[in-house]
């Protein structure tokens, strides 16, 4: 048996986020993770795509700007092999050292809750069993969908798609979402024929309809196939190839459209992931196993006496990228941090507790305190990175409508900002905002183009803030800069 202040289940971005913060008052913290310290972004997510599409990114912007010579294309040995450095070569021991450095223990295995504060850790090392005295959290992602009918086809998933050792020279996409999209868009740059099959009737269906619409039209004019309305309802391997039958759902007055064979080397399913709670004994605490773990802005569990158990994370289901849920990380670590502090046998290193980190503190929090993730409801960021990329924070128009948020909607062609012009001549792009018309502040901001993930931030900060219009506007954006396009919303929002 080993005992532990804390136990942090899962050393992704979110767990060791949570683990680092929790033991700054002195608690003793392990973590526990059966496969890469580093989780999913690290190695088959985040990093590995981001590091697949930054060449085709570079290419394109060198092309659309006159006078640049000797752009030939890419290299696709060397993006991937760039890509193998970013994933770390799947080797975790940088990210183990941190863990080391960082004064936390790690546990290598497969943990599962078998009552309140215990778990039965499988590793290595054999069967542990493990007692939290103070807190354990949950923070153990999620995994890819894969939809029955692709159950005997070995599709690829997330993982392989971010981990081919060979671009597959005809690859079908399944999906809609931001997956699909950033997959076909580094897939197709890297040469492979790609066909994108979208059950629903656009792309990107969360970010405002004009967002999809332009990546549509951006992927076609590449040369992928992107199919809306289209369902695989059967798929076989048959050698090396992948038949998929597709049924098309006919537009209006269409009629039924006759199915259709689709004939692939690969087939990637990127049709939405599950909280990886199947596997985790949250039955023997009253929770269902393969549902989102629920919990309150403090990222306590709910439904679950004691006030022991959290969960921060994709396992949540409140969050789905790895900042938002490095920010849920840090709110639990504090309040763990907060609530426990004084009960830890280690010795506190005063210049690691965070300032304000106290009992007396997190008792009385309330919402934009440290100790809750109100941005969770009112400010999520989300960046898309496709060509062009699409990059929104807050509210859309459909979900403002929904809550019942009465907002002025202002939009901008990016193109003719002269910053924009400089950078491309043929700069296609948009910008839109949403004010609140009741209170004259930003709710949310949509951006679409070449690089627009760099401009997100300070949409990010306008909203979280509440800053009021009349004060927006003498946030002065420099010349000639994309972000003059802030000034030109402005303008059109009557300044
Ligand atoms: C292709 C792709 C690209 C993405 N790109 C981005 C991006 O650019 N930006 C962004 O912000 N987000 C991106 N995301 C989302 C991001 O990857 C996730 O939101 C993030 O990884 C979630 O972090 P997490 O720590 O909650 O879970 P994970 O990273 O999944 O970590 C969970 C850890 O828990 C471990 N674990 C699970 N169960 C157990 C158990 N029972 N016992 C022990 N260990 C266990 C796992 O081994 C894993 O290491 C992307 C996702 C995908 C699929
Ligand atoms: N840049 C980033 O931040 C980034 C990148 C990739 C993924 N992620 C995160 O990972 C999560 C998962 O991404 P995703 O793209 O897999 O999910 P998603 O929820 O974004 O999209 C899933 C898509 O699959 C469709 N779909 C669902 N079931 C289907 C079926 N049976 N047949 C056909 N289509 C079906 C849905 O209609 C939807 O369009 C997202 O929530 C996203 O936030 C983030």
């Amino acid at each position: 048996m080993q005992e532990y202040d804390v136990v942090v289940v899962g050393a992704g971005a979110v767990g060791e986020n949570v683990a680092d913060r929790a033991s700054r008052t002195g608690l003793d913290v392990a973590l526990v993770d059966a496969e890469l310290v580093g989780g999913e972004c690290s190695y088959w997510a985040c990093m590995p795509s981001k590091a697949m599409l930054r060449p085709g990114d570079v290419l394109a912007a060198a092309r659309a700007v006159p006078g640049v010579r000797g752009v030939e294309g890419l290299d696709v040995a060397a993006v991937l092999a760039r890509r193998d450095e970013v994933a770390a070569h799947w080797d975790d021991s940088g990210q183990v050292a941190w863990v080391e450095g960082a004064g936390l223990t790690l546990l290598r295995g497969h943990a599962r809750l078998t009552g309140e504060r215990e778990l039965h850790v499988a590793g290595p090392a054999g069967e542990v069993r493990v007692v939290a005295r103070c807190a354990v959290v949950l923070a153990t992602g999620s995994s890819a969908v894969v939809p029955d009918a692709f159950a005997d086809v070995r599709p690829w998933t997330s993982r392989e798609a971010t981990s081919a050792r060979q671009v597959p020279a005809r690859l079908a996409v399944v999906g809609g979402g931001v997956v699909a999209v950033e997959m076909a868009t580094a897939y197709a740059d890297l040469g492979a024929q790609v066909e994108v099959l979208v059950r629903g009737d656009r792309l990107l269906p969360r970010a405002e309809p004009f967002a999809g619409e332009a990546v549509l039209a951006a992927l076609v004019d590449r040369g992928v196939r992107v199919s809306t309305g289209a369902s695989v309802t059967q798929a076989q391997r048959r050698g090396d190839e992948v038949h998929l039958r597709v049924e098309h759902r006919g537009g209006p007055g269409e009629g039924a459209v006759a199915p259709r064979d689709v004939v692939v080397d690969e087939v990637l399913v990127a049709t939405g992931r599950r909280p990886r709670s199947d596997d985790l004994g949250v039955e023997h605490v009253g929770l269902v196993p393969g549902e989102p773990v629920e919990v309150d802005d403090a990222l306590q569990v709910q439904g679950v006496p004691g006030g022991w158990l959290f969960a921060a994370g994709d396992v949540t289901g409140r969050t789905a990228t790895t900042h938002q849920g490095k920010y849920d990380a840090r709110v639990v670590g504090d309040v763990i941090a907060a609530r426990f502090a004084g009960r830890g046998e280690k010795s506190v290193d005063a210049a690691r507790v965070p300032r304000g980190v106290t009992r007396e503190a997190e008792e009385g929090a309330g919402a934009w305190s440290r100790f809750r993730a109100t941005a969770d409801v009112a400010a999520v960021p989300q960046v898309v990175f496709g060509r062009p990329q699409v990059a929104w924070v807050g509210t859309t128009q459909e979900e403002a409508a929904r809550a019942g948020v009465d907002v002025d909607v202002v939009g901008y062609e990016i193109g003719d900002v002269a910053g924009a012009s400089v950078t491309d001549p043929a700069y296609r792009g948009r910008a839109q905002v949403l004010v609140d018309r009741e209170r004259d502040v930003l709710v949310g901001a949509t951006f679409v183009g070449p690089d627009v993930a760099e401009m997100l931030h300070a949409a990010t900060v306008a909203v979280v803030g509440e800053v009021p219009l009349d004060r927006l506007w003498h946030a002065v954006p420099a010349y000639p800069t994309v972000s003059e396009v802030w000034l030109r919303l402005l303008e059109a929002a009557g300044r």
